[in-house]
C-alpha cells in the first residue's frame, strides 16, 4: 500500500531541539571527486541521530568529518562549516586531540588494544594524567558499567581484552571512549560485525547512553534505525534528500527516493 506523502519541503525538521552539532553548506572531494554536496543539517543535543542511505552515498565521509579524521588524508578537499556547542572544530584554536576528546568515535570492527581490559579502559586517562589510582579505579568501573559490561568483567579486569567476545570487545571499545567523557558519540556500523543477541545489546546501550551524551550512527540496518534512532538523515549520492523525526523518515517519507530505500526498493 503506498504510504501518503506530505508535500515536498523543507525536509530539516529537528527545530525544537538545541543542537549539538551544526553542519551548514559541507561539501567534500576525495582526489576532486565529490562525496558529499552542499550539506546541511542540525544534530540534537542528547538524541540518537542516524545517518542511513545506499552504500558508497557519504555516510561514513560525514561520520568522520565531524572529529576531523580527515584531516591526515591529503586527497581530501572540502568547504563549508561544522560547528560544536557553537565554536567551529576547524578554527585554529581548536585541538584536535582534544576536539577527538569531546567527539569520540567507534568503528565497525571492535578494535581493542592489545592489552587487558582494565587498561584498555585507563588508557585515554592515563595519557591526560593526574588521576589518583583510586581516581581511576572509579572512572573505568563507571566507564563499564556505562557501556553495560562490568558484571561481566569485574572479576577478570587483568584479562586480555582480546579474550572477551567480539560484542563483549565492541562494548569495551565503547567503555573506553567513554571514560574520557564525550559530548559526542559517532558509531560507524557498530553492530554490523556482530551476532544477533550481541546486536541488541548495543542497541540498548545506544538508547540509554543518550541522557548522558549525543549519539550519531551509520547504519545499513533499516530496523536498527527506527529501533534506536530519534532523528533519522537520508543521504543519497553524497545529498542530504531527507532528515526528520524517525518516525515521520520511515512511516510517512516526504520524498518518493527515501520510501524506495525504505522500504527496500533501491539498494
Ligand atoms: N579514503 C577514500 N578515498 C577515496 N574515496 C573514498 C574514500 N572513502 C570513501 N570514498 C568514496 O566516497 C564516497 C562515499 O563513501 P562513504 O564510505 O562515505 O560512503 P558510505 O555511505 O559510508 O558507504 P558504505 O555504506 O558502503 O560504508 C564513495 O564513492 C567512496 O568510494
Amino acid at each position: 500500500m503506498p504510504v501518503s506523502r506530505r508535500p515536498a519541503g523543507p525536509i530539516i525538521d529537528v527545530s525544537p531541539e538545541a543542537s549539538s552539532l551544526e553542519i551548514e553548506n559541507l561539501t567534500l572531494a576525495y582526489a576532486g571527486k565529490p562525496a558529499l554536496r552542499e550539506l546541511t543539517l542540525r544534530i540534537p543535543r542528547q538524541r540518537v541521530t542516524a545517518f542511513i542511505g545506499p552504500s558508497g552515498c557519504g555516510k561514513s565521509t560525514l561520520l568522520r568529518a565531524l572529529n576531523r579524521l580527515h584531516d591526515l588524508n591529503e586527497a581530501v578537499s572540502w568547504r563549508g562549516s561544522i560547528r560544536l556547542e557553537g565554536q567551529d572544530i576547524h578554527a585554529p584554536e581548536v585541538a584536535v586531540d582534544e576536539l577527538r576528546r569531546r567527539v569520540g568515535m567507534v568503528f565497525q570492527a571492535p578494535n581493542p588494544f592489545p592489552m587487558s581490559i582494565y587498561e584498555n579502559v585507563a588508557f585515554g586517562l592515563r595519557l591526560r594524567g593526574g588521576l589518583s589510582r583510586r581516581r581511576l579505579d572509579d572512572i573505568v568501573e563507571w566507564a563499564l558499567n556505562a557501556a553495560a559490561l562490568w558484571d561481566e568483567v569485574k572479576d577478570r579486569l587483568r584479562a586480555s581484552a582480546w579474550s572477551l567476545s567480539g560484542g563483549q570487545q565492541q562494548r569495551l571499545v565503547i567503555a573506553r571512549t567513554l571514560a574520557v567523557r564525550p559530548e559526542v558519540l559517532l558509531l560507524d556500523e557498530p553492530a554490523s560485525a556482530l551476532d544477533p543477541i550481541s546486536t541488541l545489546k548495543i542497541e540498548e546501550l545506544i538508547r540509554s547512553l543518550k541522557s548522558q551524551l549525543t549519539l550519531v550512527l551509520v547504519t545499513h540496518n533499516m530496523q536498527q534505525a527506527a529501533r534506536v534512532s530519534d532523528y533519522t538523515a537520508f543521504l543519497h549520492e553524497g545529498e542530504l534528500v531527507e532528515y526528520g523525526p524517525t518516525d515521520d523518515v520511515f512511516t510517512n517519507p516526504r520524498l518518493a527516493r527515501t520510501e524506495n530505500y525504505i522500504t527496500g526498493r533501491m539498494a
